[in-house]
């Protein structure tokens, strides 16, 4: 078995660059592209590879575009109110219905609405008929020897109606690449709900095919190979002989058991490894036998972003797709950092607010799939910048339709399930509005919506000196803006710990008291603020907690570090707790309030939101998830001037 030598040699080549070298280094094969007949019955989505010319016209006779009577324009000419004429049947007129062909001596239809039937055999007009009233000539619609479509177009499903009218049966397609797709890692294993440590349930085989097939190929998967040389290579020679386009799938940076870039030196010829892309450095393609070979990282981000490049790329290519995706420009709500090293791919979230559209950036983990799933689009930051502005305006990729995002709801602020509850009751009720909700804690909520990147702020800020939630940091913040603040939710706060609490915890003193390993929220969470309340409270120092400053930034990742055993101890909302199966030891009652923006509270979407939130279905999932209590909504009108 070979041996790998450690690859800690990847160049950092522009994606420019890389992209001319793949042109380049297969001009025979792009040059060559297969084309194969094909029914135009089967014919959806495929790219012609010629122009299909119309057989026969059509119509292909002469036919009436009505149920009526054919006539003959020239015995109606003098028809009017105060002159009907009289016509007989056989003689002057026949019944035609609509599709009938007309022929000599006929060359005019009226509709039957506009005659009056005198007898069996006569009817009485009054108004004359032009010739070729109501009659669809020859040729219409398509002219025999007419282009229907040009080369290179993706067909529709009009596209086929067309040409079946046309008389075309069979087209010439370019043949539809096939792409083998390796997945590789020791560690790779098929989905299961039950994974075990250091084993990774295999995800980016399943995504490839299906952007395989959205790019017009044929997608073929092999099974997961172990991080073997020999049998690396043994799955890629396979595929290379079964396949237009090879993907291998991670073992594509530096770490001991890489061995893809090895093997296609080994195979043929190494083209590129590394792009100045991120995520997605490691990326490599080859030539194998002629065909192009492309090594894929193995994180799910960065596998999505390079394949997006290079294997639409080369599939756009052999297809001849011109296809451009269509962008839209957005205002970034918040200052991004990059490096000047490579062009950045940044997930965002869009919302239209006040009639800008917003992006907000989502997580950049390579690992984030979630980040992908969320994203209404992508933006790029070039090379060539290192930093862009809040407020700077940036062309987005669309992942979804414009219009489903012009009909989100923005939320921003504290993460509570209920927003989840919220979102899943609009789209049950089919309902043409979404929402969309972003956890940035309590206090960035409200500062989304001083910034005009929000409809709603969701917050659970409690005031030391008053005992009262919100309304002093509306004040604080949100200056010279009028705002509606909807009050009527209550939850359950307390210490989430392992079921049976073993600790025996009651209350945050014995956190200090049992020196107990605590995760703590973000600053600005409602819930940090809550803590620091109690700790003032009961006249404890927030130095005695162990973990006070190690930070999560919702109530799930809290849970989760409980459940996983990072941490003794935690705080949040009890509904957590009973979804995670943990213990709940409840500290206080709060209130979680939706501060509202004035536009928004005008708009038909709030009439959306407020049936929802005031709905009984909404409350009975509530009394389900437990820690909730529902009393009467109130909204109040603040308007805060400048102080
Ligand atoms: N010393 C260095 N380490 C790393 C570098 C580097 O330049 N020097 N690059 C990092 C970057 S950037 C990336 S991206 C990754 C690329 O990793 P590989 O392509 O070598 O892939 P693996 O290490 O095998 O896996 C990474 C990650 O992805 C998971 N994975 C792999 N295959 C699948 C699959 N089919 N479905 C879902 N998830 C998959 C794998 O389990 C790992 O968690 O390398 C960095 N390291
Ligand atoms: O290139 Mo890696 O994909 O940045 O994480």
């Amino acid at each position: 078995m070979k041996k790998n030598k450690r690859d800690y040699y990847l160049s950092n080549i522009p994606l420019e660059k890389a992209l001319s070298l793949i042109e380049n280094s297969f001009k025979d094969f792009f040059g060559n592209e297969e084309v194969e007949k094909v029914k135009v019955i089967d014919s959806y989505n495929r790219i012609v590879a010629k122009s299909v010319i119309a057989k026969i016209s059509s119509p292909h006779y002469n036919s009436s575009a009505v149920d009526g009577i054919a006539v003959k324009s020239i015995k109606t000419i003098t028809a009017n109110e105060r002159n009907p004429i009289k016509l007989l049947k056989n003689e002057d007129y026949i019944i035609v219905d609509t599709g009938d062909s007309i022929t000599e001596p006929f060359n005019s239809v009226i509709m039957i609405e506009d005659i009056v039937e005198v007898d069996e055999n006569t009817v009485e007009i009054r108004s004359a008929s032009v010739p070729w009233q109501n009659i669809r000539p020859v040729g219409e619609d398509i002219v025999k020897s007419e282009m229907i479509i040009p080369s290179n177009h993706k067909v529709k499903p009009f596209d086929i109606g067309a040409m079946l009218a046309g008389g075309v049966i069979e087209i010439e397609c370019y043949k539809v690449p096939s792409v083998g797709i390796i997945p590789t890692g020791t560690e790779i294993i098929e989905p299961t709900s039950t994974p075990k440590t250091d084993q990774i349930i295999e995800t980016n085989s399943r995504m490839f095919e299906n952007l395989v097939r959205e790019y017009g190929g044929n997608p073929k998967r092999y099974k997961p190979v172990i991080d073997d040389y020999e049998l690396i290579k043994d799955a890629i020679l396979k595929a290379n002989k079964e396949n237009d386009i090879v993907v291998i799938n991670a073992g594509s940076s530096a770490g001991t058991e890489d061995y893809t870039s090895q093997i296609i030196e080994d195979l043929g010829e190494l083209i590129f490894h590394g792009v100045a892309i991120k995520p997605g450095k490691p990326a490599m393609v080859g030539k194998i036998n002629n065909k192009p070979i492309v090594g894929v990282p193995g994180f799910p981000v960065s596998a999505y972003v390079v394949f997006d490049i290079f294997v639409k790329n080369i599939i756009d290519k052999m297809l001849q797709n011109n296809e451009k995706r269509s962008t839209v420009k957005a205002i970034l709500s918040k200052k991004i950092f990059s490096s000047l090293k490579h062009d950045e791919y940044i997930r965002i979230k869009l919302g239209k607010v006040d009639n800008k559209l917003i992006a907000t950036p989502l997580k950049r983990g390579a690992g984030v799939t979630m980040s992908l799933v969320k994203a209404d689009g992508m933006f790029i930051i070039p090379k060539s910048k290192e930093v862009v502005e809040a407020g700077e305006k940036v062309d987005i990729r669309l992942f979804r339709d414009i219009s489903d995002i012009e009909n989100t709801i923005v939320s921003i602020g504290s993460h509570d399930i209920l927003l989840d509850i919220v979102s899943d009751i609009l789209a049950k009720k089919n309902s043409l509005v979404s929402l969309s909700s972003a956890h940035v804690g309590s206090l960035g909520g409200i500062m989304a919506l001083r910034k005009g990147e929000s409809h709603i702020a969701t917050s659970h800020l409690l005031d030391f000196n008053t005992g009262i939630y919100n309304e002093s940091y509306i004040s604080k913040f949100l200056k010279n803006k009028k705002i509606y603040l909807i009050k009527a939710i209550k939850r359950e706060q307390g210490l989430f710990v392992l079921k049976g609490n073993k600790d025996k915890i009651t209350c945050v003193k014995d956190i200090i008291e049992k020196k107990l390993l605590f995760v703590n929220r973000q600053n600005g969470s409602g819930t940090r603020v809550l803590l620091d309340y109690i700790l003032k409270k009961e006249k404890l120092n927030k130095n005695d907690i162990i973990g006070y400053d190690r930070e999560m930034n919702t109530h799930m990742t809290v849970a989760t570090a409980v459940l996983s055993g990072s941490a003794k101890v935690g705080m949040g909302i009890k509904s957590v707790a009973n979804i995670m199966n943990l213990d709940f030891i409840p500290i206080a009652s709060e209130d979680y309030d939706f501060i509202v923006s004035d536009d928004f509270y005008n708009s038909n979407n709030y009439k959306v939101f407020w049936n929802v939130i005031s709905s009984d279905d909404f409350k009975e999932k509530l009394e389900k998830l437990g820690g909730y209590s529902l009393g009467e909504f109130r909204v109040k009108c603040i308007e805060v001037g400048e102080k």
